[in-house]
């Protein structure tokens, strides 16, 4: 992928109402929609909000593009057999915590892109009611080249795990390399570019779209700071020629084909924009006396629902951090959580399962499902010495739903789920002594 290569530019602040022209003088000033677009371009609307939603809550850009988006096709279906959405495309599932094995990356002989290789592992919620989300890994190895792709049931939360990835939008264009993401909004047509197999988590987020949690008595700074996102500028893709379009409309995939490229945004301005954020801006905060806090403290990035407090899914990181609690058992404690429990394993290791849980890998722990440390790691953690100790070179991450995630066939047929995984407990025996 020569294009890597090149330092792209991008303008910062979660939310911020941008402006950005890729030809100067491209942006209507003053206006949204003069009589005449400059350049002879078209003004096109697109809402990620009610038109009347709350001020605060209200997302949407304009784009000037040299034709319109309905400019294209008629969309007939596209048949993807791992790609599922809400729960009623889950099976029964026990509620065992449930552990996958890192799963590879095929080789050239099975070409593919960053539609072909979504293998959904874990559902919830329904699509058309705007309530829960999927999280899918992505199996890539091929650039989506002449391809594109745009979701209407929900936002795309992308969490490279293994390789970079170029994500081009009608925005603009947005590199993200392992511990850095990428969030995509519904309904923006974007494209995935990558330079070798590659890995990613993804959340799709059928509900509320993701925004900063609250920061309570923790203030006017930290965690996930605004200024660290990141949104492209304008950028609209030269020559000429077809396009396959395929879209996500209610739990279904469509194609069409169209004579030109969909990413033909001269100019825009708004604040519904994709954007990217590196995990190692995330101010983090923890014990600095003692007891081990909850991990509410490492929220990135939050979509509620209409109860406060208890979210359609919350992203979660673990990033590095000192350890310093004293008189502290210092990993996660054992637990059970109304809120259910989806991880994956970017780099490094995780402090409370250093041996099973591999980068790449995944864990489910649903509603109520009890789990917590391994038994090595409650060893471990039970007779270390407590100095100050940095958990380093590790990023893991949850994504946490109110919502009992059920997994999919391909999560429990598909030949990477650990049938041992609940022995890693079996070790910690009744140390009673009356
Ligand atoms: O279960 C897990 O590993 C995630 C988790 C981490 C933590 O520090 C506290 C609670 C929790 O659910
Ligand atoms: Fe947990």
């Amino acid at each position: 992928m020569s294009e890597a290569t090149t330092t792209l530019n991008y303008q910062s602040g979660f939310g911020n109402q941008f402006a950005t022209e890729a030809v100067a003088g491209a942006l209507p000033q003053g206006r949204n929609s003069p009589q005449q677009v400059a350049l002879g371009l078209y003004a096109e609307l697109i809402s990620g909000s009610a038109f009347t939603a709350p001020r605060h809550e209200n997302r949407r850009t304009w784009v000037y593009r040299r034709q319109p988006s309905v400019v294209t096709g008629g969309f007939e279906p596209l048949p993807h057999a791992y790609w599922k959405t809400g729960a009623k495309e889950g099976v029964n599932a026990p509620p065992n915590p449930m552990r996958w094995h890192p799963v590879p990356v095929p080789g050239d002989d099975q070409p593919s892109d960053f539609i072909d290789g979504i293998r959904t592992v874990v559902v919830n919620g329904d699509a058309d009611a705007q309530s829960g989300m999927a999280a899918h890994l992505v199996l890539v190895n091929r650039s989506m080249e002449r391809r594109a792709l745009v979701n209407a049931d929900g936002e795309m939360l992308l969490v490279p795990q293994q390789g970079s990835i170029r994500v081009t939008t009608e925005l603009g264009v947005l590199d993200a390399a392992p511990g850095q993401i990428v969030l995509v909004p519904r309904g923006i047509v974007f494209k995935v570019a990558v330079d070798g197999p590659t890995r990613l988590y993804v959340c799709e987020n059928y509900g509320a779209p993701f925004r900063l949690p609250e920061l309570g008595p923790i203030g006017s700074n930290g965690l996930a700071n605004p200024r660290d996102f990141q949104a492209p500028v304008a950028a609209h893709e030269p020559g000429s020629g077809g396009y396959e379009v395929v879209r996500k409309y209610a739990g279904q995939l469509w194609r069409t084909r169209q004579a030109h490229t969909p990413f033909n945004v001269v100019a825009w301005h708004g604040n519904l924009t994709p954007l990217r954020y590196d995990t190692a801006h995330f101010m983090v905060i923890g014990s600095i006396s003692f007891d081990h806090p909850d991990p509410s403290i490492f929220t990135v990035l939050t979509s509620p629902s209409d109860t406060p407090g208890t979210a359609n899914c919350d992203f979660v990181i673990f990033p590095p951090r000192w350890m310093v609690a004293e008189d502290t058992f210092r990993p996660p404690w054992y637990h059970r959580n109304l809120m259910s429990e989806f991880m994956g394993l970017v780099y490094g290791q995780y402090d409370a399962k250093p041996e099973g849980f591999k980068p790449g890998g995944m864990s489910l722990h649903n509603c109520m499902v009890p789990h917590g440390p391994d038994a090595e790691a409650f060893d471990k953690a039970s007779n270390a010495p407590l100095q100050p100790h940095k958990l380093d070179h590790t990023l893991a991450f949850m994504f946490e739903s109110r919502w009992r995630f059920v997994p999919t066939d391909f999560a429990m047929n598909g030949g990477a789920l650990d049938a041992n995984y609940p022995q890693c407990w079996a070790a910690l025996d009744d140390k009673f002594k009356d």
